[in-house]
């Protein structure tokens, strides 16, 4: 296992005082390598190439690429345009765009100084572990012990700054003895569920089972799911939610089956400039991701694919949006407006 932080789970972005060091999520969970960017540029290809992947991950490392690029640019024109290159490395996840705007304010409009910066980015980080772990509280509060949950998609320490949103909800109901069962849906193409998800478990020692995606239904239909609990990229102000492809499949089963859906994610994740999910850009990926598994071609040569790596959730269909600052059931334009203007010292519990 990679090394851990201050909460003994993996770091997956590390500051090494002169350039950032990712772990590249590419390669596990067979190989654990380190994959390090000296300029803002690499950062930006790492975020497109997905070395580093999961919303709250990809804002902490732009905003670290925003140091970088400080580092570089000789004056604020050239530092712009290294942000905009970073924003644009992956459309769909606003945590993006919410941390070059944060850095940003920091910068004034002055010069950006680049140790100014990198107090604010290392503060992005601790504030999401923070965040983590009061979302984890507040969700596992919903959930009855005994029950089962059905996750997808890694939302882990490898997805954030480190716990994790949903999975973080995950691993504070199993210590306080709340689940029956963890299944995890494998996550095609990327297989991030399979992959990641399972790795972070596993190293914890928590039981985690995995569904192909296509399994799901029939594992609400048997009884063995009382929640489904999944992340998002960007909760727009009505609350429709972007998440990972197959999230909106898995919202439906259980609306049919009188599952719950719970959607765990941190305030930088909720976009008010964003008035539904029709407004979100979902981002189409390379079809040979589809066409393609673990580097081998399975599908049969001259097919095309469609391949779209997130979907939207009507809000309609969401039961509890949980977040450092409350949960809200039922989330709709009010309560997610409510959400955003509490202060960042306002925690109600469910
Ligand atoms: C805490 S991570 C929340 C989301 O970012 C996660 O569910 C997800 O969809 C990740 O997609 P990915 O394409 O792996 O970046």
């Amino acid at each position: 296992m990679a090394a851990t932080d201050d909460h003994d789970t993996v770091r997956a972005i590390r500051w090494s005082g002169e350039a950032l060091e990712l772990l590249d999520q590419r390669e596990l969970p067979a190989r654990e390598t380190t994959l390090t960017c000296a300029d803002s540029a690499a950062v930006a290809d790492a975020i497109a190439a997905m070395v580093v992947r999961g919303a709250p991950a990809i804002g902490i490392t732009a905003a670290w690429g925003a140091v970088l690029a400080a580092r570089e640019a000789s004056d604020r024109t050239g530092w712009e345009a290294h942000l905009a290159h970073l924003e644009a490395a992956r459309p769909t996840a606003v945590n993006l765009a919410w941390a070059t705007a944060r850095m940003r304010r920091v910068a004034g409009e002055e010069q950006p100084d680049p140790e100014r910066l990198a107090a604010e980015a290392e503060a992005i980080h601790a504030e999401d572990v923070a965040a983590n772990r009061r979302m984890g509280a507040i969700g596992a509060e919903y959930i009855q012990p005994g029950s089962g949950v059905l996750t997808h998609c890694n939302t882990g320490s490898l997805a954030t700054g480190g716990f994790g949103t949903a999975l973080g909800v995950i691993r504070t109901a199993h210590a306080a003895g709340r689940l029956r069962s963890i299944h995890a849906g494998e996550t095609r193409p990327w297989l991030q569920g399979a992959r990641l998800t399972a790795w972070e478990l596993v190293a914890d020692g928590i039981p985690v089972e995995l569904i192909a995606d296509g399994a799901a239904a029939f594992l609400m239909a048997s009884g063995a799911v009382n929640w489904v609990i999944v992340g998002a990229d960007r909760v727009a102000a009505n609350g429709d939610v972007a998440n990972k492809i197959g999230t909106y499949s898995l919202a439906v089963a259980a609306r049919h089956h009188g599952v719950g859906l719970m959607v765990v994610a941190p305030r930088s994740t909720l976009d008010a400039a964003t008035p539904s999910g029709a407004d979100i850009p979902v981002e189409g990926r390379d079809p040979e991701e589809l066409l393609a598994c673990g580097g081998h071609r399975i599908a049969a040569e001259g097919a095309g694919a469609w391949n779209p790596v997130f979907d939207i959730t009507p809000a309609s269909l969401v039961d509890v949006l949980v977040t450092e600052a409350g949960a809200v059931e039922r989330p709709d334009n009010e309560g997610i407006a409510r959400i955003l203007a509490a202060p960042a010292s306002e925690e109600k519990s469910p």
